[in-house]
């Protein structure tokens, strides 16, 4: 149990708030501080007893039986109600982390440092959803930290018991039980160490338990005879599993619990007995004294308090790392924008700017390869821009860097001349409205999935039906059975599947809506490549329509689509190696002319979908 620990667990406490920790602590006080109680209420229960005349009684035994019924009805109370509250606590300090946690991860300004596989071990790390015994969250770690303080403090009450006979019994029982809380809570930390350590063979085994049991490999496993060899494997990972764990666990370790417990309390038994027995104290103080010394060694034996401890503590150390990582003060600003270091965030003039890609060069954090090679290009303003190449030949690596999700490993992107970085990451983004290839799809309603594209902004329910009519996505809409409120997730209550295409026009739809509530650049990676190849050129047709008003980015691997764009620049390799209108790359007979070509072949021959051949060509 590091000062880290105790710290950040501190910390995450305040998150209960006040009333409920007070509450917490004095119900742990009370259950914890019963067994002192108890003590006191049975020596003064067998006093009475002893030194009553039969007659006498009922009378004499009545204020100590209250007293003994008290304090036991006290305690347990406290237990009873104590479970509801430890888990209400618990869950209020674990909702606030993950809220943090959620908040760290969805807001750091770029992706590359998350997408570090360090990063990544560290929000599996952070992430406080248990997978096995050995993890806690920071919620059972603070309520694991309010028991162990009470522990101490009902083992104290104890201690005045035994300090009332005789001082030197607190040393004789205290410190062996010290002794024995530190020897356990050691050996669990181990045993956690070894358990964490067989983990990997334990899922091994767990993925050939699964593969026995699936319907799906049932056929092959009785067609090949893997049975018996499946359960050999699965006993092999489990025994080299469990093997280190059971290895660790020794009578020898038992024995010594045994002594420091068992030989510090036969002296105290012997010699309190003695005393009782030669009339130097009386039999209610002895029971006083072996029911105290008894509760302490109990309530310092076994408890996992201190894995939840050390356990949630490892978890708020790799949040902590998280944080050093992701956020946004951890990212030096003259990294961000060399040129804009140590200046206020630009103001964002209101206006279709001239962007510039000036010797772009970028290379994926954490791998050698340059996948973009000092890229030099012009968006001008209004200008419908279509980007072609082959796969991987870095088309969504450029838009990645014009979305600022990552920093360039060299050159810049200057919008109207500065560098986009000295605008700030969340004004940019607001001037741009991006359609990526993977664009998530999410398991909200239709309205919801559109009006995502400006979720900053009050929700514009007539530019709403615009954007969806432009989309080509009205006729979808029209047969979703609650329209705009329909969940598009079957998953939920009412809700639908949608197709490939299907979704590509909600999200087509998104980036229009996003347009026509004030962003200035539309950049679209691969729109349409589920649509059929009609509703794709009608789709395209409508952008172009809408040039002049925002600058518009496509990528198409269809070039049958961009051949109206008013350019068309060619990648390959990274590296930018021709541009110029269809009929300008057509004629100086290159690879974008050969491209044109093959494509034009295939839908000669049939092989893709059909359409009237000068439409398109
Ligand atoms: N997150 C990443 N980490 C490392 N390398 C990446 C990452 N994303 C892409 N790459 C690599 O960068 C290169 C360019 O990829 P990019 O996605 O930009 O190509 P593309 O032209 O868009 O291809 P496609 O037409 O297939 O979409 C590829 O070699 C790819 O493997």
């Amino acid at each position: 149990m590091t000062y880290q620990t105790l710290r950040g667990l501190t910390r995450c406490a305040r998150d209960a708030g006040g009333r409920l920790l007070t509450g917490l602590g004095i119900l742990i006080l009370l259950q914890n501080l019963a067994p002192a109680g108890l003590a006191l209420a049975t020596a003064l229960l067998i006093g009475r007893v002893q030194h009553a005349v039969p007659s006498d009684l009922v009378a004499a035994t009545t204020v100590p039986l209250i007293v003994f019924a008290l304090v036991l009805g006290i305690g347990h109370a406290a237990d009873a109600a104590l479970e509801p509250l430890v888990y209400l606590g618990a869950f209020r300090i674990d909702g606030a982390y993950r809220a943090r946690i959620t908040e760290l991860a969805a807001t750091s300004p770029t992706v590359d440092r998350l997408e570090d596989p360090e990063s990544q071990r560290l929000v599996r790390a952070a992430r406080a959803d248990p997978v096995n015994w050995t993890e806690r969250t920071p919620g059972t770690g603070v309520m694991a930290l309010i028991h162990i303080a009470a522990v101490f403090a009902g083992a104290v009450a104890s201690c005045a018991v035994l300090a009332g006979f005789a001082w030197w019994l607190v040393p004789l029982i205290f410190l062996p039980a010290l002794a024995q809380w530190c020897i356990l809570a050691r050996r669990h930390q181990s045993f956690m160490h070894n358990w964490r350590a067989s983990r990997r063979e334990m899922q091994r085994g767990n993925v050939w338990e699964r593969t026995a049991a699936d319907p799906g490999t049932s056929k092959d496993i009785r067609v090949y005879g893997l049975g018996d060899w499946i359960a050999d494997s699965i006993q092999t990972h489990i025994r080299t599993a469990f093997e280190p764990i059971w290895a660790k666990l020794t009578a020898k370790d038992e024995w010594q619990v045994f002594l420091l417990v068992g030989l510090p309390f036969s002296v105290a038994l012997a010699v309190v007995g003695h005393d009782a027995a030669t009339g130097r104290t009386t039999v209610a103080v002895e029971s006083a004294v072996l029911a105290a010394g008894w509760s302490i060694f109990q309530s310092l034996g076994w408890t996992d308090t201190t894995i939840s401890v050390t356990s949630a503590g490892e978890c708020l150390a790799a949040y902590e790392e998280l944080r050093q990582v992701l956020e946004p003060a951890a990212v030096p600003a003259a990294v961000l924008a060399p040129d804009a270091a140590a200046a206020a965030p630009r103001e964002l003039p209101d206006r279709v700017p001239l962007i510039a890609f000036e010797g772009l060069g970028f290379r994926y954090p954490g791998t050698e390869r340059t996948v973009l090679h000092s890229v030099d290009l012009e968006i001008k303003p209004g200008e419908l821009l279509a980007l072609v190449g082959l796969n991987g030949a870095g088309k969504s690596t450029l838009i990645k860097l014009l979305s600022m999700l990552y920093t360039p490993t060299s050159g810049r992107i200057t919008a109207d001349g500065l560098d986009i970085a000295s605008y700030g990451h969340e004004a940019w983004r607001s001037r741009i409205s991006v359609v990526f290839q993977d664009f998530v799809k999410y398991e909200l309603s239709a309205a919801q999935n559109v009006l995502l594209g400006r979720g900053n902004l009050a929700p514009d329910f007539e530019e709403l039906e615009l954007a969806a009519e432009e989309a080509g996505f009205g006729e979808v809409l029209s047969r979703l059975p609650a329209g705009w409120d329909t969940p598009l997730a079957r998953t939920r209550t009412g809700g639908v599947d949608l197709s490939g295409g299907q979704w590509q026009q909600v999200v087509l739809t998104r980036a229009l809506y996003a347009l026509r509530k004030g962003a200035k650049l539309l950049v679209l990676d691969e729109p349409t490549a589920h649509l059929d190849v009609r509703t794709e050129f009608e789709v395209f047709q409508r952008l172009a329509e809408r040039r002049g008003e925002a600058s518009i980015v496509l990528i198409s691997h269809r070039l049958s689509t961009v051949r109206y764009a008013d350019r068309i620049v060619l990648l390959d390799g990274g590296r930018i190696t021709d541009s110029g209108t269809h009929e300008e790359l057509l004629a100086r007979g290159g690879e974008y002319a050969r491209m044109f070509a093959i494509q034009a072949e295939r839908f000669q021959a049939g092989y893709d979908d059909h359409i009237e051949e000068g439409e398109l060509l």
